[in-house]
């Protein structure tokens, strides 16, 4: 079984992800690709960061239907930040060796891995799988080469090792759409329409999300400089 592990913060999920998931499992021919929302992002320690149980439900309502994607709660009640390679060896662990893994992430979280805990075990339990556009190419080359400097070029995109999952950089659409730019509409009551799933808009208003003033996010600026 080749399974896709798309981690982030999802506060909210949007288009963007859904569209970026969709494309790495056609193209990798994955079995499914799951969502995986951090509990605490490792990164990301926004006082406004919305609760995981929203922002789970959203990515559960996300993905509801469709058979490929899934929501997956395997980072819930995780004692301090969310390790990505934690959550790796707790899954290969539970798993055994049987299913292949490949981590999904963006080329602007990659080129951030090398302060990652301990990022060079990533590849002895999953690929990694960066989404970048060919322009960013050979940023990504270069912390490849820095970050895991085992691996060698073993085709225009993919970087290998022996014994170890491989590295390989994925051009997908990425659709114009963030987090940030979202909880800033929202905040502003404004529409964000079109950007999330019909269901996500939907459990974001009954839930009363991202709303100035009550709301358990609302951003003052950028999430990141
Ligand atoms: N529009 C997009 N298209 C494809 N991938 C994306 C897009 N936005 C974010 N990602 C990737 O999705 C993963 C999780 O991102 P995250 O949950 O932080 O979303 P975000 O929209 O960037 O949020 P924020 O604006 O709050 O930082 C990261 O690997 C990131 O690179
Ligand atoms: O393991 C780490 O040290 C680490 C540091 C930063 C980010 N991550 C993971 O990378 C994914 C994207 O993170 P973010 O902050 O861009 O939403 C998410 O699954 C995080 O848990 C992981």
């Amino acid at each position: 079984m080749r399974i896709g592990l798309f981690g982030g913060t999802f506060d909210p999920i949007h288009i963007g992800h859904l569209r970026a998931g969709e494309e790495v499992w056609e193209a990798l021919g994955l079995d499914e690709v799951r969502f995986v929302p951090a509990f605490l992002p490792p990164h990301k320690r926004r006082g406004d960061l919305t609760p995981f149980g929203h922002r789970l439900a959203m990515v559960e309502r996300a993905v509801a239907g469709v058979g490929h994607l899934v929501a997956s709660a395997v980072e819930a009640e995780r004692s301090g930040p969310s390790f990505s390679v934690e959550t790796l060896a707790g899954l290969r662990a539970g798993l055994g060796p049987g299913p292949r893994f490949f981590f999904i992430l963006g080329d602007d979280a990659f080129c951030d891995i090398e302060s990652w805990k301990d990022y060079r075990r990533l590849t002895r339990y999953a690929d990694l799988v960066v989404m970048g556009r060919e322009a960013d190419r050979e940023r990504v080359a270069a912390v490849i080469a820095r970050a895991f400097p085992l691996h060698r070029p073993a085709g225009p995109d993919r970087f290998e090792a022996a014994g170890e999952g491989g590295v390989r950089l994925l051009p997908v659409t990425r659709l114009s759409v963030s987090g940030t730019d979202i909880r800033r509409r929202l905040a502003a009551g404004r529409s964000i329409r079109y950007l999330v799933p019909g269901p996500v808009l939907r459990y974001i208003e009954d839930n009363g999300l991202y709303r100035a003033g009550d709301g358990p996010g609302l951003p003052e600026g950028p999430a990141h400089p």
